[in-house]
């Protein structure tokens, strides 16, 4: 590569030969890095979520543990991605462009050596092999260089700066900064409960019929499992089910899948129907029906198109968004969602929301929720929906319905931060509003 300077007498990591013969034998372990190269692309090239792209990227791989590392690399390098680039941009003269192989095989080498802890001979050895026939020399120089200079990554990761500047614009540094050590580390489980009384005795509780395991739990292996006695959820994501509380009429969840709040609802007594457009994801509602032995009825369908027969007590709205509020699982949401996306989930969540307000029968409850910290995506809505719906107003929510140590706004909606609740692990970033229709 001519754009880029070769390093100063590079080192050669142990056991990587830069001058390997093309065509000779892979190095064992390089198939799941080429899959994390894969991914990389498929996130930071196509836009696609990383969970999405993750069945096609991985088909060539053998097996459980080979995809998870692939899987493990690339959300690595996804939540130090700017670090990585600092990294990479100090050891080589002219700037590799943002989509040159070399850059997406060093990124997920040192991701690998600095993050998850691979020895770096190794995360080089199975790297090289990504760039035969181009820029090997330059990639097995730059890691070289870094790692004799020891190369470290931050304490706290930095956010990519148009997420750092709209999140410092809307929410202040303080949450800027919070959502940055989120970044640092998956978070831990939160696991919801059908039965109250049936949640793990020492686990941590932050609200009813709510435990919270550490991160990287074997959850299947956690007491209830088989059972089906929780399913895993957020706890942010648990609020808008608990602001519907318990109710025996009919329930509309609106965009159900894969159906957390669905099973909430139906544990909650409610007679659920679960609308999905998606049939891939509404395999997941029918199987976490049978799992848990809640049931409800499943209408597969836009709700842009459908409708009900009747309207219901209680309907909630858990719209398509951004989704940047869930980063700490899915840092790829920081490198996905820009500002046209938000804008055309906006306009979406509005015509849903549209319909919606049709189908609550007076007195009835609609809950709007969506996982994401952008303010265009919940507070602007809610704020349009009830200048343009008077027949409709907030209830807010009272003492025991929210999770401990998470409060309503003052305008009675309950917005989740970053930095909130950080001490016992933090939570989703999530906006829920309830609203009421007037009796007739
Ligand atoms: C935020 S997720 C829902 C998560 C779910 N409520 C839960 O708690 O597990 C949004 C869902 O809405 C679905 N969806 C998007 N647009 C839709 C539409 N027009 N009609 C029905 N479902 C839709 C997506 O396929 C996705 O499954």
């Amino acid at each position: 590569m001519a754009d880029a300077r070769p390093p100063r007498s590079p080192a050669r990591p142990r056991s990587a030969r830069p001058d390997r013969t093309p065509g000779g034998p892979e190095p064992l372990g390089t198939a799941p890095r080429r899959a994390a190269l894969r991914l990389l692309d498929a996130v930071l090239r196509r836009g696609e979520p990383l969970e999405s792209a993750l069945a096609h990227a991985t088909r060539a791989l053998a097996g459980g543990p080979d995809r998870g590392l692939a899987h493990a690399i690339a959300a690595e390098t996804l939540r130090w991605l700017p670090d990585l680039d600092a990294l990479i941009d100090s050891a080589t003269r002219q700037r590799l462009p943002d989509d040159a192989k070399a850059r997406s095989a060093l990124r997920i080498a040192l991701a690998q050596a600095l993050g998850l802890g691979t020895p770096p001979h190794a995360a080089i050895a199975t790297v090289l092999p990504l760039v035969d026939g181009g820029p090997r020399k330059l990639v097995h120089g730059v890691f070289g260089t870094l790692m004799r200079g020891e190369a470290k990554l931050p304490e706290v990761p930095t956010l990519p700066a148009a997420v750092a500047e709209r999140w410092r614009s809307n929410w202040g540094n303080d949450v800027a900064a919070a959502a940055a050590r989120a970044i640092a580390a998956p978070p831990p489980i939160d696991l919801s409960y059908a039965d109250a009384a049936k949640v793990l005795p020492d686990a941590t509780s932050l609200a009813s019929a709510h435990a919270r395991v550490p991160a990287g739990s074997d959850v299947a292996a956690l007491p209830g499992y088989d059972a089906g006695e929780w399913w895993v959820q957020d706890l942010a994501a648990s609020i808008p089910a608990r602001l519907i509380g318990r109710g025996t009429g009919t329930a509309l969840d609106l965009c159900a899948a894969p159906g957390g709040k669905t099973l909430q609802l139906a544990a909650a007594g409610w007679q659920v129907t679960a609308v999905e457009m998606s049939e891939s994801r509404a395999v997941r509602l029918r199987e976490n029906s049978e799992r848990t032995g809640l049931s409800f009825e499943i209408a597969i369908a836009d709700v842009l198109k459908w409708s009900p027969d009747a309207p219901a007590q209680a309907v909630l709205v858990d719209a398509p968004c951004s989704a940047t509020g869930i980063f700490r699982r899915h840092p790829d949401v920081l490198h996905r969602a820009h500002g046209g996306i938000v804008a055309e989930m906006a306009l979406l969540q509005a015509r849903i929301l549209e319909r919606a307000a049709t189908w609550i029968a007076p007195g009835g409850t609609l809950v709007y929720a969506t996982c994401s910290l952008e303010p265009e995506e919940g507070e602007a809505q809610i704020e349009r929906f009830l200048r343009d719906h008077p027949d409709f107003s907030i209830r807010a929510p009272v003492d025991g319905e929210l999770p401990a140590g998470i409060a309503a706004e003052p305008e009675g909606w309950v917005r989740t931060l970053p930095g909130m609740l950080e001490t016992v692990g933090g939570c989703d970033g999530f906006f829920v509003a309830r609203v009421e229709r007037a009796s007739a």
